[in-house]
């Protein structure tokens, strides 16, 4: 795609110039390498990524939000929660429990040689195996926070977050939307810590919450959908799990949850999804 044509003004002074110095002003003359410089400035421009990280506590909608924009606006989309599932997923699978220090080494080399990917804007691969419902029960959301609070696994997988969000790692694809003539691809990734630690220099940065009851709510419709009679929890027990989670994701040392300064906060207890997707796109298109 070409960028914006120089302004006529600009081209005739530079036509000038060259007659005045004597220059070419064919193909290779230096308007036409002007005109060249400027098409690659401007094509460099439209492939930066446009980035918005979402944050904010379990269940408040942050996938669901992210998921929606990212198929509205063609960008890409990168579940971080979803990669921790994983690693919690795999240590249960190879009978390692996090908790115990003696398996620390264990866990990190399950870190490092998980391949997680995420095919479409709804699949979550491990290893090559869909592994998009087996990563969402309750029983990974009770374990996940000691894999969590693993440093060497924050490290690793917060590699492999900056890669996929460049694109290094093949991921969603950003296939973009046409704004003012202009081509805009990007990225949505959603988390804890997008905003403060993987991407702190973000285009655009949402904190996420809704009232903990609420949220208990519709992960226990969420659940209730998928399990069916074979789920034996409560709303009780969900708010009690979720509070739980909450605290150790406010509370831990390292990439705490937290609202970056410059996130915009949208509560959406009282949103449906469809107000709270829109809201974001609204700022995304008052910024591009
Ligand atoms: N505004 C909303 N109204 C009703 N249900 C919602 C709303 N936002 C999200 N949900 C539902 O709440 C549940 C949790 O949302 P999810 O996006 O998974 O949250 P998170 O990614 O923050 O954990 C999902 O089942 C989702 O469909
Ligand atoms: N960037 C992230 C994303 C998730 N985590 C951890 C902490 C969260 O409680 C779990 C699960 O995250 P996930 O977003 O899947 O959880 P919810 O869908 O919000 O319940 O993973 C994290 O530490 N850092």
């Amino acid at each position: 795609m070409s960028g914006t044509p120089m302004d006529k003004a600009a081209a005739a002074r530079i036509q000038a110039a060259a007659a005045k110095n004597n220059q070419p002003t064919g193909t290779d003359s230096f308007p036409a390498r002007a005109q060249a410089a400027a098409d690659r400035n401007a094509n460099a421009v439209m492939s930066k990524l446009f980035r918005i990280a979402i944050d904010g506590p379990g269940a408040s909608g942050k996938s669901t939000t992210a998921k929606q924009l990212a198929k509205k606006l063609g960008f890409g989309y990168i579940d971080s929660g979803a990669m921790f599932r994983a690693i919690t997923l795999k240590c249960q699978q190879n009978n390692i429990d996090p908790s115990d220090i003696a398996n620390k080494d264990k866990v990190t080399e399950i870190a490092n040689n998980a391949e997680i990917r995420f095919p479409t804007l709804d699949q979550v691969e491990l290893d090559g195996q869909n592994v998009s419902e087996l990563i969402r029960t309750s029983n990974i959301s009770r374990n996940i926070s000691l894999v969590a609070s693993n440093w060497a696994v924050r490290d690793i997988l917060a590699n492999q977050q900056r890669k996929m969000a460049k694109g290094e790692i093949p991921g969603t694809i950003s296939t973009g939307f046409e704004r003012h003539g202009k081509l805009v691809k990007g990225v949505v990734m959603d988390g804890r810590d997008i905003g403060t630690v993987i991407l702190p220099d973000a285009e655009l940065k949402i904190f996420i919450e809704a009232d903990v009851r609420i949220r208990a709510q519709r992960r226990f419709d969420e659940l209730k959908k998928r399990e069916g009679d074979a789920l034996t929890e409560t709303v009780d027990d969900v708010e009690r799990d979720l509070e739980a989670r909450d605290l150790a994701d406010y509370t831990r040392k390292i990439a705490p949850l937290l609202k970056a300064k410059d996130a915009i906060t949208l509560n959406t207890s009282h949103l449906s999804i469809e107000e709270q997707v829109d809201a974001i796109e609204k700022m995304v298109l008052e910024r591009v």
